[in-house]
């Protein structure tokens, strides 16, 4: 499986962010976006997860399901934690579940990978910032997609949760997943490749 961008660009309010931009990420392959702030890593993994126009290029998931976009082959883990306050724990998975098409049966293996089954049935507006992107990485858990796109995945996690996550992704890259994931700082991956942005700071 590879995940191909050639040509790509991007223009968010009527500035052109990148431009000729090309990568592959081959399944297996972390690949780790880096660069100065404002340099475009959120804007092209939102491109890829199909929430940011592309204004040319394209971009294929060679090997994937054919009948299926790039975008619902893939998770998108943002800054925003999309979690519904009222709902407890288990209920904001199952929601992601049935939205993403997966199976409710994986809800306590997901919610055990990111130690959360103990607070499981707590609503999710207690959660700490913390908890809240563990809540977020367990639907990557709880439902297989190929490609996972992570914005600065490790924010607000102490370094257990890090740990964790790390393997989490080496599970996946192992499953012959991709990772691209957009980062100032290690990922506790052994290897990785890194597509450097440009831009202003
Ligand atoms: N919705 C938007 N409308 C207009 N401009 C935007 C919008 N979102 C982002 N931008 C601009 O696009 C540029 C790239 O932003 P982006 O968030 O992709 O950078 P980044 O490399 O992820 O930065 P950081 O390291 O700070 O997270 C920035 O100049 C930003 O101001």
């Amino acid at each position: 499986m590879d995940l191909i961008g050639s040509d790509l660009a991007c223009v968010r309010g009527q500035r052109e962010i990148f431009a000729g931009l090309g990568f592959r990420a081959a399944g297996g392959e972390a690949l780790l976006l880096v660069g100065p702030n404002g340099a475009g890593k959120s804007s092209l993994l939102r491109l890829i997860a199909g929430l940011v126009r592309r204004t040319a290029g394209t971009l294929t998931l060679d090997g994937g399901d054919p009948e299926l976009t790039v975008p619902e082959q893939a998770h998108y883990l943002g800054h925003q934690d999309a979690l519904k306050t009222s709902l407890s724990v288990t209920e904001n998975l199952a929601f992601w579940i049935d939205f993403l098409g997966g199976e409710r049966s994986r809800i306590d293996a997901a919610l055990d990978a990111v130690a959360l089954a103990e607070i499981a049935d707590l609503p999710a507006g207690f959660l700490s910032a913390g908890q809240r992107r563990r809540l977020s990485i367990a639907r990557l858990v709880a439902v297989d997609r190929p490609v996972w796109l992570l914005d600065e995945p490790t924010a607000a996690l102490d370094v257990a949760s890090q740990a964790r996550l790390a393997g989490l992704m080496k599970a996946h890259l192992s499953a012959g997943g991709i990772v691209v994931a957009a980062t100032h700082g290690p990922l506790g991956l052994d290897d990785t490749r890194e597509l450097r942005l440009g831009g202003a700071a």
